[in-house]
């Protein structure tokens, strides 16, 4: 069908209201839909119209008629040209209320439900230097080492200094690599030949603790001048628990290899959320953004409303974060996961901090799940917490048959979230409140944690 409304290389007046899942502006021109990189809700522009689809054309700013009242200069030099973030030229608040509306909107078009208490989301005060993990890619751009985020969308490195979401010590570590690799010409990955020894720097910062942790992820085991570069990084970062080597000798996207060595210190640091211990080791699981992961937890334990007699279920457990705040207040909790490795977390952070009411298994939930609950295991309240997929239906059915008088739902997708909602609302489960929290500020990622009552 062709559109009769807009046209290619035509130049436009687009309102900007919304934006959508890269962060880019969304207007529309008699009704249909203009995708705008850099407009902002509120914003009136002049477009080009670069690309026309069926449903919708692209097009590129060639004029800021009136800017929005959200419109801000970003913090961060290169964040028009880093993939790593995608809000940072719109207000705190604004991130806030669009995220509010994101949830809001999917919770009535997709999920179909009324009545539904949605709340602010709740965001963070100082919404910067928030992330505990980094991954810089090493690489080489014009014959220098070049350290890292990838630009917007592609696999080439933006050289950077500092980055805003980080924690700052950050900039001395790749000062000190930097450094390193220039002074002893020592080679960066090359992703087209395969050549070259560093691939990426990992870095964990234990926000509680201070301690710190230093992954090297190389193309090869030798490492040239190894002492010199661990007596640059302890010397210039004291604060240092651990430098482990990570070899990852395959043409692959994937960061991390399996082999680890620990060249210094210990192989884990250590961190809180709350009063709750945590062993973080190179290759396991932790939350980026510890400060917001305990409002997250906190509201999923609160909507789990727990008296200490309940069976719990912790569906998609990970490392058994929200297991353990659960088992505070729960007679029994069951964890779920399918990742071996992270099921081992679990239990390690269990045995540390003494919790004997929590037990782990390991195993696809839409297997488990329902194997548990043959088994006659059932339980008062569940919680889940699955990948943007979404729960499967049998893991939905089974929470169903099992009658719980309570679901907590975190979700990192608003729209499986809500396909989810739908499913559990026709058999009997009623949304009652919807409480969104900010984990990414600066990003366009929407975490909430849903309260859902057997009616
Ligand atoms: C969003 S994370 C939640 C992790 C954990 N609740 C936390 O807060 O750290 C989703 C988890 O589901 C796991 N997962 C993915 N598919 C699964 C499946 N089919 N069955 C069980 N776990 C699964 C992933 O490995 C991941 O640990």
């Amino acid at each position: 069908m062709k559109n009769n409304i807009v046209e290619k290389n035509k130049i436009y007046e687009v309102h900007i209201d919304d934006i959508g899942h890269n962060g880019e502006g969304i207007g529309r021109i008699e009704g249909f839909t203009v995708f705008v990189q850099g407009g902002v809700p509120g914003d009136d522009l002049r477009v080009k119209i670069e690309l026309v689809k069926k449903n919708y054309a692209v097009g590129k700013i060639i004029k800021l008629v009136a800017p929005s009242p959200s419109r801000i200069i970003p913090v961060c030099p290169i964040a028009d040209t880093c993939g790593g973030c995608q809000t940072q030229h719109i207000d705190y608040k604004e991130q806030l209320r669009l995220k509010t509306n994101t949830v809001k909107a999917n919770i009535e078009r997709i999920g179909k439900l009324e009545g539904v208490l949605i709340h602010d989301t709740l965001g963070m005060e100082e919404p910067s230097r928030y992330r505990n993990k980094a991954q810089f890619p090493v690489g080489n751009l014009d014959n220098e080492v070049a350290i890292g985020f990838y630009k917007k969308g592609t696999h080439e490195i933006v050289n950077t200094s500092s980055c805003y979401i980080q924690h700052e010590v950050n900039d001395r570590i790749v000062e000190v690599l930097r450094e390193y690799m220039e002074r002893y010409k020592v080679s960066a990955f090359d992703e087209e030949n395969g050549m070259g020894l560093i691939r990426h720097i990992l870095t964990k910062v234990g926000f509680t603790t201070g301690e710190i942790m230093i992954v090297l992820i190389t193309n090869r085991r030798k490492i040239p001048h190894q002492e010199e570069l661990i007596q640059a990084l302890i010397s210039e970062v004291p604060e240092i628990k651990s430098i482990v080597q990570n070899i990852n000798m395959k043409k692959t996207n994937r960061i991390l290899g399996d082999e680890c060595i620990t060249l210094f210190g210990d192989d884990k640091i250590v961190d809180y959320i709350g009063s709750l211990k945590f062993h973080i080791s190179a290759l396991s699981f932790f939350q980026v953004n510890p400060m917001q992961t305990k409002v997250l937890y906190e509201k999923a334990l609160e909507y789990a409303g727990l008296t200490g007699e309940e069976t719990v279920f912790d569906v998609y457990c990970g490392i058994g974060t929200i297991s353990l705040f659960l088992a505070q207040k729960a007679k029994k909790v069951y964890g779920i996961e399918i990742v071996d490795a992270a099921i081992e977390d679990a239990k390690e952070n269990a045995r540390i901090n003494g919790v004997e009411n929590a037990e782990f298994f390991v195993g696809k939930a839409e297997e488990v799940v329902p194997r548990l609950y043959k088994k006659g295991i059932t339980a008062d309240v569940v919680v889940v917490d699955p990948p943007r997929k979404g729960c499967e239906e049998e893991v939905l059915d089974t929470i169903v048959k099992m009658n719980p008088k309570r679901v907590v739902y975190v979700s990192c997708n608003p729209s499986t979230l809500a396909r989810d909602l739908k499913y559990l609302d026709e058999r009997g489960y009623r949304t009652v409140e919807v409480q969104p929290v900010d984990m990414f500020p600066h990003t366009t990622h929407c975490e909430a944690v849903v309260k859902i009552e057997r009616v």
